[in-house]
């Protein structure tokens, strides 16, 4: 690494830069390091330390031995500790924002949102920390008294992707420790830099030693350090964020042990446009939603329907729009697409455009690879069924636009798929938008806008898209065990 021309070498607190991984409040080298790119350039930005399965027996040990202290303390306590954390990521934001786009590439205003929406998550859930909140209930004889006690469920995994280095960690992490649960946080090896410098922020706030740990691991060691958390009899909850694939092999491999399992998996977001739509506005959502972070979101649209009384109109629309984006590296000013994470991704970009050239779509707007990691966000409009792209998510800057004559025809086509985290459409129309919200199988419904995710709102999805809510007050409910106490003799 050369730090004379790393982004990294202007951090305003270079301490944030951390390599080594976390656990019971010690920093550990690890036998062997694995090297982080910048994907902008390739650069080598740091080695960090490659832990393998006993590494992860001694977190889980560790997590475990830290328990009892961690949730002996009061709920208040926890919450001023959360709170310190909230304040040190705010206080930190350039830095961060800074480490992030060097390591996934999103340009800085939007790492530097990331930021803001990731410490968003630590300071909702320090104050809902206060609120877990048993329950009294009619005794059915009154010679006993009955309640309803929530606990921590105990030791708790998160395995973190990398389109959101610091969002997705602070979105699971935070209501565990909330609710008084230790941690093992095993993010991405692509972005593990935002991951360790939250670890440090974290233990500046307070966090004892042992409650917030952190493995980090090459690709082929994530996999064993997997087997391992999902094996644990210790490790009673896991949390991961990533493709559906993944998700079933951590169910199947947790199976045994019957932990708790929060997924929040793949999306295959339809985007609706009807006729009686504000089509500039509907032009804006379909740009927000489809090229934030590259398209790499899973709330990120995956396939536009537009009605065919207002598909010309939309069309030419958004092509406009999209044709006015900057694609570059995301530490230049004005960028607002920066590279793809790898290799990998470009080629799936390029197979469905390509694909879709072959079965008679027509390219509006790019559809080529850039040098480097980048790729030309694009438009290509006369989409059809037989599409790779209308079966399986792009998870990149393209986005096919569909024909339909009906709002059943759009319902049918949108409900289509094993996924269903998000979906969107655009309608002024009052009973449209009641029919169309209830019939589409997915677990969020943007209506008239294209982005929804915020603190306090229930992220997830229904079908093959995972189980579970996280953010709002649902998102502490994965975190807590729910214990009936049925007291007897009372009028002894
Ligand atoms: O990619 C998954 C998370 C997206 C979001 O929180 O908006």
């Amino acid at each position: 690494m050369d730090m004379k021309t790393s982004p990294l070498a202007l951090l305003k607190d270079p301490t944030l830069l951390k390599t080594d991984a976390l656990i019971n409040g010690e920093w550990v080298k690890g036998s062997s390091r694995f090297d982080v790119l910048d994907p902008a350039t390739g650069q080598k930005l740091a080695d960090v330390a490659n832990l393998g399965p006993a590494d992860a027996e001694k977190a889980i040990a560790a997590a475990n031995a830290a328990w009892a202290g961690w949730k002996g303390k009061t709920a208040k306590e926890r919450s001023i500790i959360l709170r310190k954390w909230y304040d040190l990521l705010m206080a930190n934001q350039d830095d961060l924002g800074r480490i992030m786009t060097a390591e996934q590439g999103k340009p800085l205003a939007e790492a530097k949102g990331e930021v803001t929406y990731g410490a968003s998550f630590v300071e909702w859930f320090a104050e809902e920390a206060k609120r877990v909140n048993g329950e009294t209930l009619p005794q059915f004889d009154n010679n006993r008294r009955l309640m309803v006690l929530k606990q921590p469920i105990g030791v708790c995994a998160a395995i973190t992707p990398w389109n959101f280095p610091l969002a997705m960690i602070t979105r699971k992490v935070a209501p565990a420790l909330a609710a008084g649960c230790p941690v093992i946080i095993k993010p991405a090896e692509l972005t593990p830099l935002t991951a360790l410098a939250a670890a440090e922020l974290a233990i500046r706030a307070g966090i004892p030693a042992g409650v917030l740990n952190m493995i980090t691991a090459d690709a082929s060691n994530s996999i064993a350090v997997g087997k391992v958390i999902c094996a644990s009899d210790v490790v009673r909850h896991i949390s991961f964020t990533g493709s559906t694939e993944v998700g079933r092999i951590l169910m199947a491999q947790s199976a045994p042990t019957v932990k708790k399992m929060s997924l929040e998996l793949g999306g295959n977001a339809p985007f609706i446009v009807f006729n009686d739509a504000d089509i500039d506005s509907a032009v804006e959502g379909a740009f927000a939603s489809k090229y934030r972070n590259a398209g790499q979101t899973c709330v990120c649209s995956n396939r536009l329907y537009v009605q065919e009384g207002v598909y010309d109109e939309f069309v030419a629309k958004f092509a406009a729009k999209v044709k006015t984006a900057k694609v570059g590296n995301g530490f230049e000013d004005g960028v607002n697409q920066g590279p793809l994470i790898e290799e990998a991704a470009l080629e799936k970009v390029q197979r469905h455009v390509d694909d879709a050239k072959a079965k008679g779509g027509r390219v509006l707007v790019g559809g080529n690879r850039l040098s480097g990691q980048f790729f030309e966000p694009t438009v290509v409009a006369d989409a059809t069924a037989d599409m790779l792209c209308a079966k399986e998510e792009t998870f990149g800057p393209f986005a096919p636009v569909f024909k339909f004559k009906t709002e059943q025809e759009a319902v049918d086509a949108a409900n289509n798929t094993e996924f269903g985290l998000a979906s969107y459409f655009y309608s002024r129309d009052i009973g449209r938008i009641y029919r169309v919200a209830e019939a589409l199988e997915y677990g969020m419904v943007g209506i008239n806008v294209g982005i929804l995710a915020t603190e306090h709102v229930p992220f997830g999805g229904v079908k093959q898209s995972g189980l579970g809510r996280e953010g709002s007050h649902h998102g502490m409910d994965d975190y807590v065990e729910i214990k009936y106490l049925c007291l007897g003799d009372i009028q002894k």
